[in-house]
């Protein structure tokens, strides 16, 4: 199994990526797992106090299963990863089943900051959007499809976005194989990315 990290800022264009990546590769060789899934379990707090959640610390991220589930698709297993909702800012309480795959895609904002998950990474790539492009794509998003207001987002952006982006996310560049800039929509590293794939599954 070739496992392919993709991190970088909110808004940067991960999702985005990953799915121009996949779109045309064959169905079902490749996997992908996103970190969102494995946000920790916060059953034991009310909505109201979960909304005031650090989402953008690494301590906020249910690393040891990620890192379990990891393992067990390089085995060769299939794994029970966890539904999120943003809405609900917490796990579903269901589960959807994830089977091996030749190639697996592992995206998030924190992902190259864990040294274990690095390890288990063959090629890892940064996103890289400036922050006012990132803040206007997460701006539209949270508003539109995630249930924040404008000020929401901006007192989150102000408190916890752009400090835990500085500490943890940025520095975590350092790490990566590739940068991928994504100011505009990049189709020439996203070939670059498909080729090594199809390489893979030659
Ligand atoms: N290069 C780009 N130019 C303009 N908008 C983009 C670009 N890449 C992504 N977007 C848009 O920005 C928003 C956030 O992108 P997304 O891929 O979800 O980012 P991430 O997964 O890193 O948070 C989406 O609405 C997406 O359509
Ligand atoms: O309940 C939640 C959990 C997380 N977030 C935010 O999501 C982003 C990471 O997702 P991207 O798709 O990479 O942007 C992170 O910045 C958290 O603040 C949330 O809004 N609600």
């Amino acid at each position: 199994m070739l496992i392919i990290g993709i991190a970088g800022g909110t808004g940067c264009g991960k999702t985005t990526v990953v799915n121009q990546i996949i779109d045309s590769l064959p169905e079902g060789e490749v996997g992908v797992i996103s970190q969102d899934s494995y946000y920790n379990d916060l059953s034991d707090m009310p909505l109201e106090e979960r909304r005031k959640t650090n989402f953008d610390h690494p301590q906020s991220i249910d690393f040891s299963l990620l890192e379990e589930h990891l393992k067990l698709l390089k085995e060769g297993h299939s794994i029970k990863q966890p539904v999120y909702s943003f809405l609900e800012c917490n796990r579903t309480g269901k589960t959807v089943p994830v089977h091996p795959t030749k190639v697996l895609i592992v995206e998030g904002i924190l992902i190259l900051t864990n040294s274990l998950l690095r390890k288990m990474m063959d090629i890892k790539i940064f996103v890289h959007a400036d922050s006012d492009e990132r803040l206007i794509r997460r701006l539209k998003r949270d508003v539109n499809e995630r249930g924040w207001n404008l000020d929401e987002t901006l007192d989150k952006y102000q408190s916890n976005i752009k400090p835990m982006h500085l500490q943890f996310i940025e520095p975590s560049k350092e790490y990566a194989d590739i940068i991928i800039p994504n100011n505009k929509y990049n189709t020439v590293a996203v070939d670059i990315v498909r080729t090594i794939i199809n390489e893979k599954l030659a």
